[in-house]
């Protein structure tokens, strides 16, 4: 039977895959590079050409978007600061009223949850059962481990709680699932800022997976809720990355610190704290490279990078995000590993939600890594960043 195959098998597997992912990850990082630089470049190419576009029209509005244009035409030298008013395109949109959750996610209606209901419900309490719910588990991304854990309890409460019907076992398996999250209650959700003081945001993850979207997501965020908000582009690998930071900043009307392409990403990180700190701003949001080559300089740069923020801001407690391709599905899960053993994360952002019909990675990232899940990212636009409601994500996963 499945079951018993997966019992059989699960720690010689759980080593292969391990091992399997490991590989895929640094194949990932070391050689995929083109590829996605390629893939980059045209989709910053239309990103660019859209927000162009938009400002290209609110440029010819003031004098004042005039200059903060032209700032952003400058040729990068040494360390640059700009400055750009929100869009009214922008303001508009913040105006727009949210979709709910369950709206924006492709689980709910084609994935496995909606799956779950119809296989679940009028059916009989049997072996067949268990084995179809675990082939679906695994099958969302929750994993192998996960699954055995999940089923495995699941059968006990079938048991203790004398449960007869499949709509008692739906609503105990969504219960079980609840408590895989948590990690994740209101107050570990929300992000630590204080005031009357310099909040940092370090954001860290592999190339592509949506940080510097999320970057410019929350800084809109925090501007709204009437935060002082800097964004320093230490991804200084590529010239594209800077540029895109920029565009965040103009389409957000948060200034941002660069430095040229190929710079010390630490020096942008010094610069973007020391101006934060001297010039009384709330929050820094850090940007970070993805695409160091192996583990062994990744946690060199975010040593380096953690003791200059430590140094230049004099806090030692600050939100280190990392951010996770939900569509990765188990990849991402390795990735969530690597990273926090090199560094000391305080949540994850799990972007791309509305691209998944799966979206059970979301389970064993926050239970094994025992760290909250601050924002999901349900789409590209500058609002598709939602806070983390633990309640609202699960009643929008089995609606
Ligand atoms: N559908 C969808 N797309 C997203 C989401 N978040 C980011 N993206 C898209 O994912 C792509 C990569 O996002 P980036 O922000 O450039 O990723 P990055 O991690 O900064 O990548 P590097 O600059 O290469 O390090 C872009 O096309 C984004 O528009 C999301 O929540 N949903």
């Amino acid at each position: 039977m499945l079951k018993n195959f997966f019992k059989f098998g699960k720690k010689k597997k759980d080593e292969e895959q391990k091992d399997t992912l490991e590989n895929q990850i640094e194949k990932e990082i070391e050689d995929s590079q083109s590829e996605i630089d390629k893939i980059k470049a045209e989709t910053e190419k239309e990103i660019k050409e859209t927000a162009e576009e938009i400002l290209g029209k609110n440029v010819k509005k003031t004098e004042n978007n005039e200059k903060s244009f032209e700032i952003g035409k400058e040729k990068n030298e040494g360390t640059k600061i700009e400055k750009i008013e929100e869009t009214s395109d922008e303001k508009t949109k913040s105006k727009l009223k949210l979709k709910p959750l369950k709206d924006r996610l492709a689980t709910p209606k084609k994935g496995f949850f909606g799956k779950l209901k119809e296989m679940l419900l009028g059916k009989a309490i049997d072996d067949d059962l268990y084995e179809e719910l675990e082939e679906l588990l695994i099958q969302s991304d929750i994993g192998m481990n996960m699954t055995m854990q999940l089923v495995e309890e699941l059968e006990k409460s079938v048991s203790r709680k004398k449960l007869k019907t499949s709509e008692q076992i739906y609503d105990e398996l969504k219960e079980l699932l609840k408590a895989k999250l948590i990690y994740n209650d209101e107050s570990s959700t929300k992000l630590k800022l204080q005031d009357g003081k310099l909040n940092i945001l370090l954001v860290v993850g592999v190339n592509g997976v949506g940080k510097t979207t999320s970057i410019g997501k929350i800084a809109k965020k925090l501007k709204d809720s009437g935060k002082k908000v800097i964004i320093g582009a230490g991804d200084t690998f590529r010239a594209a990355a800077i540029e895109q930071v920029e565009e965040w900043g103009k389409r957000t009307g948060v200034e941002v610190v660069k430095q040229a392409h190929g710079s010390d990403p630490a020096a942008v990180i010094f610069d973007t704290v020391k101006t934060a700190k001297n010039r009384g701003f709330d929050v820094a949001i850090l940007d970070t490279a993805g695409r160091l080559h192996n583990k062994r300089d990744l946690m060199k740069e975010l040593e380096k990078i953690n003791k200059i923020i430590r140094e230049q801001s004099g806090e030692t407690d600050f939100e280190t995000l990392l951010v996770i391709d939900s569509t990765t599905g188990q990849n991402g899960l390795e990735q969530a590993r690597i990273f926090n053993e090199i560094v000391d994360l305080t949540g994850i952002i799990l972007t791309k939600f509305d691209g998944t019909a799966k979206g059970g990675i979301i389970f064993p990232i926050t239970e094994e890594l025992k760290k909250p899940i601050k924002f999901i990212g349900v789409g590209e636009g500058i609002e598709d960043l939602r806070e983390f409601d633990t309640k609202e994500f699960v009643e929008a996963m089995f609606d």
